[in-house]
């Protein structure tokens, strides 16, 4: 357990991981603005201080990758394959002390970071796989003496900017696809979490992962690193992974170069339980979509929809299953609940609790802090949910679960769909006429049937609506950071 008096680094394999400087053309740099301080969620001390970067310092490694990015592409797609799955080789090897470092500045139980490790590496061992694949076509000629051929290549330098609830794999998520296309990178992590990142870029320089190839700024200041991204010419792919109105803010400043953007924003994913579910599964779903990473992912359960004629069971069972779990320190054993990232989300989850509260719902389970104090919250069940709360519209963000109740299906789906979020949704039923009908009427980047969980690096995660623009993962993720050519040849 990480108390107050324990060096971090104390508890690594390799010390060396656990890196306070940012990582520009292939050299550790310290920051022109001093730095920014990382605490522990769960014990409110401080775990690092890290390298706060200027502007400069920012427009600074853009350039390097600009110029790191040219050569990169010259490699063949084999080339970067195979320094793309050295990395990932390294990530697994380091798993352990990649999730320690993770818990430590983000506050996830270890089980679970060290399950993030796996998952963020997931993407660069795809992704290594795709850079052998990225093939054009050739086209008939509309012409006798016309031949068509189209390429595909690298957009160029990438930038992205990602949140603290997954600081290791929404930066691989990107970097991935990146890298094997034949970009250059520069990620700016979230002040609250960077480092994931650099302990990212130790093992980057490690694969042989050229210098500028892959950069992180770290950074106290998040709009005036934005804004640098978006107003340098040399960026043309910005890649973002955070709220909604921080995307919105950021198409718009990208807009005046026309920049090429990826989008995954907020979400308020409805889980549906049919009366024809099976309810323990659904149960075991409805814990694991809700309550992964404290209720802090874009994609947990924001509001679970029962059927009348299951409801009064599923809330009995979901309250027995979510009463034996363990709040407590990330790094102590069978911890299921760690901390949320700080105050703010605890203030958040309690404006909701009370607006349903006011609005007539009931708690059977949780509602209070922990009594371990900080930004611990108890897991928390309320029944009566009803669309006016403000949790019906809005993404908690926490251990907050609100149990709807409907009648039948096409008000479930009209309540599932009356959102501005499209980006993950669930539901537990066994009739397959049901099944099809219901996937296909949720307006939604994706659906899970009988499952709670969706992650996964072969498949296009994405949303819809406002819950963001383009996909990562899968063979489509790749396709955000290539420019596709046509050449019209006479013969
Ligand atoms: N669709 C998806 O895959 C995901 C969506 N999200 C959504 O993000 C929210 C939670 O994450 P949270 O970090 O609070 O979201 P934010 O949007 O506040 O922050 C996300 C990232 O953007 C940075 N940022 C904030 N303001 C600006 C700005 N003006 N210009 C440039 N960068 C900026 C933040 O920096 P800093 O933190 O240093 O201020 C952080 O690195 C939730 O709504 C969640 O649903 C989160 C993860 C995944
Ligand atoms: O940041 C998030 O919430 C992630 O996108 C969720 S997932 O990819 O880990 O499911």
């Amino acid at each position: 357990m990480l108390t107050k008096n324990t060096e971090l680094k104390s508890l690594l394999k390799d010390p060396t991981l656990l890196e306070t400087r940012a990582y520009v053309g292939g050299q550790f740099v310290d920051g022109d603005k001093g730095t920014f301080v990382v605490t522990n969620p769960a014990r409110g001390d401080v775990v690092a201080e890290v390298a706060d970067l200027s502007r400069a310092q920012v427009a600074g490694a853009i350039a390097q990758a600009e110029a790191a990015q040219k050569d990169w592409a010259k490699w063949t797609g084999k080339e970067r394959a195979n320094v793309l799955r050295k990395w990932f080789d390294l990530m697994m090897e380091n798993q352990d002390d990649l999730g320690i470092i993770l818990t430590a500045e983000m506050g996830k139980p270890l089980a679970e970071a060290k399950g993030e490790i796996a998952y963020g590496a997931s993407f660069i061992e795809f992704f290594a796989e795709e850079a052998k694949r990225i093939y054009g076509e050739t086209i008939p000629g509309h012409q006798r003496d016309k031949r068509i051929t189209v390429l595909k290549q690298p957009i160029g330098v990438a930038a992205s900017i990602t949140p603290w609830n997954f600081p290791n794999a929404m930066i691989t998520r990107k970097a991935g696809p990146a890298l094997a296309a034949g970009c250059a990178f520069v990620a700016r992590p979230a002040e609250l979490t960077p480092l994931s990142a650099t302990a990212l870029a130790v093992l980057a320089e490690r694969a042989g992962i050229p210098a500028g190839v892959f950069n992180v700024v770290t950074t106290s200041d998040a709009p005036e690193t934005g804004l640098e991204f978006c107003e340098n010419p040399a960026v043309r792919k910005l890649t973002f992974t955070g709220s909604t109105p921080v995307g919105r803010l950021l198409l718009r400043q990208a807009a005046d170069q026309v920049m090429k953007c990826s989008m995954e924003l907020g979400g308020n994913a409805p889980f549906i339980v049919f009366d024809d579910a099976d309810l323990d599964a659904a149960v075991e779903g409805a814990i694991m979509c809700k309550f992964r990473n404290n209720g802090q992912t874009c994609v947990c359960a924001n509001r679970i929809y029962v059927q009348a004629g299951v409801y009064d069971a599923f809330a009995a069972k979901l309250k027995e299953a979510v009463a034996k779990m363990k709040v407590g320190d990330g790094l102590e054993d069978g911890v299921q609940f760690g901390p949320l990232i700080n105050d703010k989300a605890v203030e958040k989850v309690e404006a909701h609790l009370a607006d349903a509260q006011a609005k007539g719902a009931e708690i059977i389970l949780g509602g209070t802090p922990s009594e371990l104090g900080g930004s611990f919250f108890q897991p928390t069940i309320v029944t009566g949910a009803t669309t006016d709360m403000q949790f019906s519209t809005e993404e908690t963000f926490g251990p907050l679960a609100p149990l709807f109740k409907f009648e039948d299906e096409d008000e479930v789906i009209a309540m599932a769909n009356d959102t501005i979020f499209g980006l993950a949704s669930y539901f537990y039923a066994k009739d397959l006429s049901r099944v099809y009908k219901v996937a296909e009427a949720l307006e939604y980047g994706i659906v899970g049937v009988n499952t709670g969980i969706i992650s996964t690096e072969v498949a296009p995660f994405g949303g819809v609506k406002q819950s963001g623009l383009g996909r990562e993962g899968s063979h489509h993720g790749i396709e955000d950071y290539l420019e596709m050519k046509y050449i019209c040849m006479s013969v």
